[in-house]
């Protein structure tokens, strides 16, 4: 639900993000904002010197990284997105700029320098609105930056650290992020703290004001928005005929849904006394003069109640193979689609038109075709392809959660009323069907391969020597240890059933010598020696008794004092 009718501007055009950075996808996605992802190629190696002050280095490569996006989805893949957005973040210390540290001695390097002082971090943020004439790209380029002073305390060499060994400065401007850890270094913030995260919100929206709704020539004074238009504020009127004259008192807007849920709301943006706009509701009178109780549109909750329509309507569509449809013959029309999988055409323009409005699809006039995360996750032979865990999903979670009223009744398992089986031998189907194993361990690979990377990470590893992955399954979270700690030796334990089927799951061209497998049962045979022990996705689906059987084995072979305290990652995803 968008609230705002600046990112409102936004809905009906094919917006795409042109940054790799989480941070940004979350702040923009938060607001409600539908949005494709393209991490862009360009290079952050613009000559620093060639820029009288910080902020234009910050701005001139945003507009480059969306550049570079928006030329290459015109030219490579004949898409020509509507808006591309590109930022990039910067911290700036006695005349000097830091990007994101190389290794954990630069790391020390920044953060060194940031210690006990204040310094800038600014946001240079491109909008470029993409037009297509005679098959050429046609761009027009609105830039800005946001600057927020942030203090660090005087932190100690051992805190310094300590913070670098947690592997959370490596992918951040300054080496810190204000949001996480980093969070407990900072003393104070002057500004946007969006805006030290990654992105300035709030300079977006009022940019995006100027460009969907500009100053009326009544009002030519009025050259920059300096509060948020609220959702009323231009109905009944046209992009470019607002009269943006005074944003401190806005009329009411009666906001009654057919079904009458909400009650009429005014916005008024005010000024408080430390200069920051605040938004609130006031009670109005209806239509019968009968006072009201303001309600905001709870849109969480509206999202929740909806929520299993859209899970529903990509699990079946993954079902159908839509995605891999689409990807080796895209664009196609309904119809044709319905042919192919054998459905009805009338059902499936319907399912085709939801995964549209959801962002997983694109409809154009050729017919409909994946996005680019489509191809990526949806398809099912991509190498980061969800599609085993979203059949997971849809065959085996769903049905669990339907009768989640009578698990928390009777606060019981509920595998014998979803599948008419008792949780222990629905485990043994699991490996007794091949059709159920496969199923089950593609889940397993496909969440496990995407998330290995972050769960990696998470921690410093990197005193280890050897570690064993209880349930590792198909080896994917130990591929990627391996790739991250090159020290390291991983043993996956896990049944025989399952080890025996792991070759499929191998990662092709890369050393596989440090990850080895070994077949048994956690719960009876005696577990591989290891200095680091990783119990991932495991522990939710045993009861406690049994839980405490497994620690305790683990705990067992753990012997403190031998090379290195040991320790066990428990429940890490
Ligand atoms: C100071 C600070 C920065 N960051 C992150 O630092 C990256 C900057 O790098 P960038 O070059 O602007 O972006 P990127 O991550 O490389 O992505 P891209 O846009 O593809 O270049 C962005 O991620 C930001 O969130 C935080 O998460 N928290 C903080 O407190």
């Amino acid at each position: 639900m968008v609230l705002n009718p600046v990112l409102g501007k936004l809905v009906s055009k094919r917006v795409v993000l042109a940054s790799a950075s989480p941070r940004r996808q979350e702040i923009l996605t938060n607001v409600g904002l539908r949005f494709e992802v393209v991490p862009s190629w360009f290079k952050e190696t613009l000559e620093k010197s060639s820029f009288t002050a910080p902020y234009e280095y910050a701005v001139e490569t945003a507009k480059q990284k969306a550049l570079e996006v928006a030329n290459r989805m015109h030219v490579k893949h004949l898409r020509t997105p509507d808006v591309v957005i590109g930022a990039d973040t910067i911290v700036s210390v006695d005349e000097q700029i830091l990007e994101k540290p190389v290794d954990k001695q630069d790391a020390y390097r920044m953060l060194s320098r940031l210690n006990g002082k204040e310094h800038s971090v600014f946001t240079g943020v491109a909008i470029i609105h993409c037009h297509s004439k005679d098959n050429q790209l046609e761009m027009d380029i609105t830039d800005f930056y946001e600057e927020t002073k942030v203090k660090f305390s005087e932190l100690s060499e051992e805190l310094l650290w300590e913070y670098i060994h947690s592997g959370e400065p490596m992918d951040k401007a300054g080496g810190y992020g204000i949001q996480a850890l980093g969070g407990m270094l900072v003393e104070y913030v002057h500004g946007d703290f969006l805006n030290v995260v990654g992105f300035p919100l709030n300079h977006f929206c009022k940019k995006l004001a100027e460009l969907y709704y500009p100053p009326s020539k009544h009002n030519v004074q009025r050259k920059k928005y300096d509060s948020i238009p609220s959702v009323d504020t231009f109905e009944n009127q046209s992009d470019g005929e607002s009269e943006s004259s005074n944003f401190t008192k806005q009329k009411g807007a009666s906001k009654l849904d057919s079904s009458g849920t909400y009650s009429s709301e005014a916005v008024y943006a005010s000024e408080n006394s430390s200069g920051v706009r605040t938004g609130f509701t006031v009670p109005l009178e209806n239509q019968n003069g009968v006072s009201q109780s303001a309600a905001k549109l709870p849109s969480k909750i509206l999202e929740l109640m909806d929520g299993f329509r859209a899970s529903k309507a990509l699990f079946v569509a993954s079902k159908l193979k839509i995605f891999d449809h689409l990807k080796d013959k895209g664009p196609m029309k309904a119809v044709d689609i319905a042919n192919d999988v054998g459905t009805s055409v009338c059902g499936t323009e319907r399912l085709l038109d939801a995964c549209a409005s959801l962002g997983l699809l694109e409809k154009t006039p050729q017919g409909y075709s994946n996005t680019d995360s489509a191809n990526t996750y949806l398809a099912s032979d991509g190498k980061y392809s969800l599609h085993g865990y979203i059949i997971h999903s849809n065959d085996h979670l769903w049905p669990l959660f339907t009768n989640l009223e009578s698990a928390v009744k009777e606060g019981s398992r509920q595998n014998h009323r979803a599948f008419g089986k008792k949780a222990d031998d629905l485990f043994k189907d699991y490996y007794h069907s091949q059709e159920v194993k496969q199923r089950f361990m593609s889940a397993m690979h496909s969440i496990a391969h995407l998330t290995a990377r972050d769960v990696a990470t998470a921690f410093d590893l990197s005193q280890f020597k050897s570690a064993c992955d209880l349930g590792g399954c198909t080896g994917a979270l130990a591929h990627e240890l391996v790739q991250v700690y090159p020290n390291l030796k991983v043993t996956v334990f896990d049944l025989p059933e399952v080890i025996a089927n792991t070759s499929y799951f191998q990662p092709s061209g890369q050393h596989t010598a440090p990850v080895t497998f070994v077949s048994g049962d956690f719960f009876k045979d005696s577990l591989p020696e290891a200095d680091l022990y990783i119990l991932s996705r495991v522990l939710h689906d045993w009861p406690d008794e049994k839980i405490h059987v497994l620690l305790s084995k683990v705990s067992a072979v753990c012997r403190p004092g031998v090379n290195m305290e040991k320790k066990t990652v428990s429940q890490i995803i």
